[in-house]
């Protein structure tokens, strides 16, 4: 996925430990929720190989850089039963992790991105499950 059409990476505002925080706190809530839990380990097999993924993703969405490889957007829509609840709880996990780093750039800047990000895969994702269905936009973007 390119990176977003706002906010421009700026590895100067943030270090790579920045990032790893960032993926590593959110993991912890979001594997701990009663809701998105369960899918994460049910589809997440190799644990350290998703940190370094993610980790990657956040480096060159917030950082610039470039060692992402990956493809979100089929990944997402091939999981089974994700809602706009479901992207809606991730969201709210997102921010209070963001809050809680107590870093207002990287907050801000995050935030952003993950709104947009959340918006564009629940898009994709009813565009192919639900072809015949008008899509639903996300209530907390
Ligand atoms: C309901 C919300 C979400 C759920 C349940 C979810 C779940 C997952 C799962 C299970 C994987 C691993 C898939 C695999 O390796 O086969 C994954 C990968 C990933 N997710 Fe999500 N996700 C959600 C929302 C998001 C959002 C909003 C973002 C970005 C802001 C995001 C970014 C990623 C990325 C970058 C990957 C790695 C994709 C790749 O390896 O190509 N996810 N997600």
């Amino acid at each position: 996925m390119n990176q977003t059409p706002f906010s421009m990476p700026n590895p100067s505002l943030y270090t790579e430990e920045d990032v790893a925080q960032l993926v590593h706190t959110f993991y912890a809530k979001a594997r701990k929720d009663p809701s998105l839990g369960p899918i994460f380990e049910a589809h997440v097999i190799d644990w350290d190989a998703h940190f370094v993924q993610m980790t990657n993703f956040w480096s060159a969405q917030l950082r610039g850089t470039s060692r992402f490889r990956g493809a979100p957007m089929p990944k997402h829509i091939a999981l089974p039963e994700l809602t706009a609840e479901l992207f809606e709880r991730w969201l709210q996990i997102f921010r209070q992790t963001t809050e809680e780093l107590g870093n207002p750039n990287l907050q801000q800047h995050a935030n952003a991105i993950a709104s947009f990000i959340a918006g564009r895969l629940w898009q994709g994702y009813q565009i192919s499950n639900y072809p015949d269905k008008q899509p639903i936009a996300l209530r907390t973007l």
